[in-house]
Formats: structure tokens, sequence, C-alpha cells
């Protein structure tokens, strides 16, 4: 498709795709997409209404949430619940499954979310984003369960981001590849100027939050030394490196001009084997990877083959060009 198509086009042509398809799943994108531009003005109007700093509650992660942490939930609850297309939702600033409430239809989707990812930058004013994961419910316009959310990432029917940065962008994927679209404020609508994103296979670029070195395991440790060793090292190259702490900021960055992110297990909170959340993070993120060339592992398996045990179940996660997650991958095998 050629740049300058309208979102609103795009998603009418993706639809063909989609065998028996009705229009539920256009309208539940739209819908998704109206959550989005309101979720982008207010973290761009940020300190102008208030929306900045943290509150005292703390969300089923135990972090303490920040005002748009819960406003954008809102944001993304009120624009997707009424319109008859979804089961349930799920989200990481909610313990449970949110129960579409009984005086709207039922439909035969669920929407899993991040409300918003990178929050301990939002105060700050660096990149933030939403991510997103549609899912079939196993049983259409019946009340979701927690279970129906347990799907392993390769049943995805959609997923992809927003980033809220110099310019807010919508990056997505239906199986059919990645599109990027930047919102046009003057005309409200997002406009593809991303067309098939494609990850290099190659890269000398990594990220990783370096503070945890002490806790990574061996294959982790010997990656990063060998990048950090240059062109005299065994790599026999110079690798530069990056660290937004926002994961949407890192993929999209990925996606740009190629690189590898990770949040490996690592032993400093033995009890979680990794940061990220499956349902959330990893799964979504996984599916536009890997729809853009890329691969998406914990190390020792290809994550959207992971059989779902919790709506925020966590897991390590390595990410990016093909060769280097391959050559990361490897690592791990020869432990
Ligand atoms: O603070 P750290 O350890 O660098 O972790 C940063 C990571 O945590 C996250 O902020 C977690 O996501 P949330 O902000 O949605 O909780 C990721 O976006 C990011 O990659
Ligand atoms: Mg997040
Ligand atoms: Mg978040």
């Amino acid at each position: 498709m050629q740049t300058g198509t309208t979102l609103t086009q795009f998603i009418i042509e993706e639809q063909r795709h989609i065998a028996g398809a009705t229009g539920d799943f256009t309208a539940l994108l739209n819908d998704l997409v109206t959550a989005i531009k309101t979720i982008s003005n207010a973290v761009n109007k940020g300190a102008l209404i208030g929306v900045m700093g943290a509150l005292e509650s703390q969300n089923v992660q135990g972090e303490t949430q920040k005002k748009l942490d819960v406003i954008t939930n809102d944001i993304m609850i009120r624009n997707n619940e009424w319109a008859g297309h979804l089961a349930g939702m799920a989200s990481e600033e909610m313990d449970e499954v949110y129960a579409i409430p009984t005086r709207y239809p039922l439909g035969k989707y669920l929407l899993v979310f991040d409300p918003l990812d990178g929050s301990s930058n939002v105060d700050i004013n660096i990149s933030v984003g939403t991510i997103f994961s549609i899912l079939r419910a196993p049983v259409p316009n019946r009340a979701a369960a927690m279970e129906d959310f347990l799907q392993p990432g390769v049943k995805q029917v959609c997923a992809g981001y927003a980033l809220y940065g110099s310019s807010t962008m919508l990056v997505l994927t239906t199986g059919h590849g990645v599109n990027g679209f930047t919102l046009d404020r003057d005309i409200g609508e997002f406009i593809l100027t991303h067309p098939d994103m494609t990850i290099p296979v190659d890269t000398k670029e990594f990220a990783i939050n370096a503070s945890n070195r002490r806790f990574w395991e061996a294959p982790v440790q010997r990656y990063v030394e060998e990048c950090l060793a240059g062109k005299e090292g065994p790599r026999g190259k110079d690798f530069n490196m990056r660290w937004v702490a926002s994961m949407v900021a890192e993929v999209h960055r990925i996606l740009t001009r190629g690189g590898v992110f990770m949040y490996p297990r690592d032993t400093k909170d033995p009890s979680k084997p990794g940061k990220l959340r499956l349902l959330y993070e990893a799964n979504p993120m996984g599916f536009v990877v890997e729809q853009a060339g890329g691969a998406v592992s914990t190390g020792y398996e290809r994550i959207m083959d992971i059989q779902p045990e919790g709506l925020h179940q966590r897991v390590p996660v390595i990410l990016g060009s093909k060769n280097e997650v391959e050559t990361i991958v490897s690592y791990h095998k020869e432990v």
C-alpha cells in the first residue's frame, strides 16, 4: 500500500484479508484508534492538564501507578467497552479481566493492552506508548473468563503499539507485514508513512539495562562483554548501545534501523522470570517484530509459542535483528 493512504482506508483493505469478515474488526480498530488519539492528546498536554506525577495506589505488579497509567487505562476502557465488538478486556493496570458492562452487547474479540508503556519516562518527557493485542474470544458473544485470554502469541489476530514521541505514530500488523502511520493533527487522521517496515538481519546496536549486569545469566554476560570488546574482540566489529527505558521506543528504533533489545532473565528477584509481561508486552511486540523479519526469544524458546498461565505472567525478552538474536540464543544453548 502506498504512503499517504489513511489508516481508515488501510483498515478496510486489511479487513478483506480476514475470512468471513463482518466489519466488527474494522469497527474495533476504529474505536482503538480513537482511544489512542485521546491518549496522545493527554500525554502531549501533560502538565498543562495536571496529569503528571504518581498516585498512592499500586497495580497488581506492585508498581506505584502514575496518574497517566490510570487515565490512559480509563480512556482505553471507555472507548472500547460500548460498541459490541469485545467479549472482555485485560490490562497491565487491572488485576482481573474487565467485564463488559451488561448494558453493552458482547462481541467476538478480546483486547489486551498496556495503556502506558515506559511510564517511568512520562514525567521527564521521554517517549512513551500504548501496546495492544487482539485475540478471538473462544466463545463469541459470551462474557470472557480469564482463561479465554491465555492464548499463545501465534493466536493473535492483530497487534501493535502507539508511540507518543516527537510525533505520534501507530505501528501494527494483522499477520500481513508491518505498517507505520503518523498522526496528522491538522486532520486528526493517521497517514501511512512507513509501509512494510522490515528489520535488518544484522546489527551493531544493542539495548539492555546495564545496571542489572551483576544479575545476568552467563550467556547474556558473554554476549554483552563481546559487544563491548568491539572490533578487537570475537565479534570483530564495534557496537553502539542504547537504553530508553520505554519498550515501545526501543522496538520502534529496531523496526526503523535494526538492533537487539534485551530484558533477560536475571537473579535480581529469582521469583520473577523477567520484568516484561507476556500478554500485553512480549506477545504483541513479538508479533510485530516477527512480521518485520526479526526474531523474539526468551533465550531458550520462541516467545510466540509460549502457553500463557496467567494474565500478568512475566517472561525474559530478547528481540530484534534475526541473526543477532540467533547468536544470543546459541550462547544459551552452549551453557
Ligand atoms: O526501569 P527499567 O528497569 O530500565 O525498565 C524499563 C522497562 O520497563 C518498562 O517501562 C515496563 O513497562 P511499563 O512502563 O508499562 O510498566 C518498559 O517499557 C521498559 O523497557
Ligand atoms: Mg509496559
Ligand atoms: Mg504500562
